[in-house]
């Protein structure tokens, strides 16, 4: 090993997140070292959001014209997987080369150091047989992995996970599904509509399980539509791959399910396990658990699906925000008493105080797309209003068709918390614009209020536009709106999320 090197902060992780907070740090002036091992932007452009959605995209566009009959005359559709391999390919992934990405960091002054970063004692980070010493902190954003089962026979098979369904050229002629979460949903039903012969199996008695029962009712009903089998409550015991046969998945009771390939898709678990958190006096748990300026501890700020706060890039981006504003606040006393002891370093001077790096914070994937913007208000201030992380009003869209969008406690969970539950529900096609819209139509908006406060803690949107009409309801609980502001607003007709007005005044 080499001596440490001395640097103002390291990023182990160029994920969504850490590559927002390791830009942005390093923009501000700071000296950042950021490491990674795999490709600058991690999951969500290369293998995650950017190219499912460009799969999805193509696939509502094949739904939409096998949709033309009877309604607008007649349509012949014929699917190929050709243009969305390649539009995965050239657009989203430039190939799965970040080259792009590690420009754009070092352009704005970071170090780069491709490697696997692992804790080594208080403030220090080993990369193979380099070794940095943080003057101010280290930030993790390590991220997820698949989580796969230790089922009988799984391991050694060539099964895929997102990753293998992501960069696939060639479809197969039918395709198994463990796991009914979102990944699962999205993947099963574009693969369907494009002629993928595709069997769902869930272990747990319903898909999208964490929604709405509403919501998992409705996209079974979609996926179902569109010719995907879908078996939930089954708990498979072992699999089975022969070459010629594809994969067999046998469950406890005997039924059998057979595919040319086999995508597991049963969650993901955080990279932790490799990470040297003891030599921090940390344990490796399932997550990192952060407060509410992302600190794990002394020094260690976390950031992104590590955190187990939701594995969605706009919590990523919403919590990198609140990394950098608190890490700059961080260097800027640690400064401040160093000048006042006089034993500052010359080096901070080009750092300004607290917030002064907020603004615009949009976040360009690695190819120079847009991944997403930041999620808390940029601006001056000093410590007194430094963004603090706060998840009531945590909006999640899964893009099947229709979309499943919810904000907040599902009904359930608002009991659980004892809550006077009041909830309101309205189903699309009951809607002028459901009505006009017809075929497709599939949806509904249903309402979670609190009614002792007179306020919405949660609600679902789900519709053809079911996370575009969300963002109305993301406000509501957001600024906590009282109901009765909300039932006396003017919704414009015939518009899709019209459909709030009616779901408030069903609450009850
Ligand atoms: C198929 C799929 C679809 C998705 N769709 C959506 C969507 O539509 N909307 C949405 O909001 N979210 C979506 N997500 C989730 C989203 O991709 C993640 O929430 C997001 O990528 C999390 O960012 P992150 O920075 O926390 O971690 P990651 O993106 O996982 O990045 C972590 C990085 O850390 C690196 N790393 C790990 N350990 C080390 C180490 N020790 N040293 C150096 N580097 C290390 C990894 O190589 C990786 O590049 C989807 C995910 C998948 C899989
Ligand atoms: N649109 C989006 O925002 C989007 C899209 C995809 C993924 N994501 C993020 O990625 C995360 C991971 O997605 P995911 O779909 O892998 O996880 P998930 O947790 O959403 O769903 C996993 C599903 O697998 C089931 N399961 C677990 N073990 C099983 C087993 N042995 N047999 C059968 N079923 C089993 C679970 O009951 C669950 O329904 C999501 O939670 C989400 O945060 C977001």
């Amino acid at each position: 090993m080499t001596e440490p090197q001395q640097v103002d902060v390291v990023v182990v992780g160029l994920g969504v997140g850490g590559e927002e907070v390791a830009g942005r740090l390093a923009e501000a002036g700071l000296d950042v070292v950021g490491v990674e091992r795999g490709l600058v932007g991690g999951e969500c452009p290369y293998w995650g959001c950017i190219p499912s959605k460009m799969m999805i995209r193509a696939a509502n566009a094949l739904a939409e014209a096998r949709r033309v009959d009877g309604l607008a005359g007649s349509a012949e559709v014929r699917p190929d997987w050709a243009p969305v391999a390649r539009r995965i390919r050239e657009e989203a992934t430039a190939d799965w080369d970040d080259t792009a990405a590690v420009e754009r960091f070092t352009g704005k002054g970071g170090h780069f150091v491709r490697g696997t970063g692992r804790l080594a004692g208080p403030g220090r980070v080993s990369v193979g047989d380099q070794v940095f010493q943080a003057r101010y902190g280290i930030v993790v954003g390590v991220g997820t992995r698949p989580s796969v089962p230790p089922l009988d026979g799984l391991a050694g098979t060539p099964y895929w996970t997102n990753r293998e369904a992501i960069e696939v050229a060639e479809l197969p002629a039918s395709l198994l599904v463990l796991g009914g979460g979102a990944i699962g949903l999205e993947l099963a039903q574009v693969f369907a509509r494009f002629g993928v012969r595709v069997t769902v199996v869930e272990a747990a008695d319903r898909v999208l399980a964490v929604e709405e029962p509403e919501a998992s009712e409705l996209a079974a009903a979609a996926l179902r539509a569109d010719g995907v089998e879908i078996h939930t409550g089954v708990r498979v015991d072992r699999v089975d791959h022969d070459q010629d046969g594809g994969f067999t998945l046998r469950a406890g009771d005997g039924t059998r399910f057979t595919g040319e390939r086999l995508l597991v898709v049963t969650g993901r678990r955080a990279h932790l396990d490799e990470l040297g958190l003891d030599t921090v006096g940390l344990d490796a748990g399932r997550y990192l658990p952060v407060d509410d300026r992302m600190r794990v501890g002394d020094g260690i700020w976390a950031v992104g699906d590590v955190t187990g706060e939701g594995a969605f890039t706009h919590v990523a981006m919403y919590q990198a925000e609140i990394v950098v504003r608190d890490l700059l606040d961080h260097v800027a006393r640690e400064r401040g008493r160093a000048d006042a002891t006089g034993t500052g370093s010359a080096a901070g001077a080009a750092v300004g105080a607290a917030g002064t790096v907020g603004g615009a914070g949009r976040a360009v994937s690695a190819t120079g797309g847009v991944v997403g913007a930041a999620g808390a208000a940029g601006g001056s201030g000093g410590a007194g209003d430094l963004p603090r992380a706060d998840y009531r009003a945590l909006p999640r869209v899964t893009f099947t068709d229709p979309e499943v969008g919810a904000v907040g406690l599902t009904e359930r969970q608002a009991r659980e918390r004892g809550l006077n539950v009041q909830v309101g529900f309205v189903p699309l096609s009951s809607s002028t614009r459901g009505w006009i819209h017809g075929v497709g139509d599939g949806g509904f908006i249903k309402l979670v209020a609190d009614a002792d406060r007179g306020v919405l803690v949660g609600a679902t949107s789900a519709g053809p536009a079911g996370g575009e009409v969300l963002s109305a309801l993301v406000v509501a609980v957001h600024a906590a709106v009282p109901v009765s502001r909300l039932r006396h607003m003017i919704y414009a007709y015939p518009t899709f999320h019209r459909a709030i007005q009616t779901a408030l005044n069903d609450l009850g």
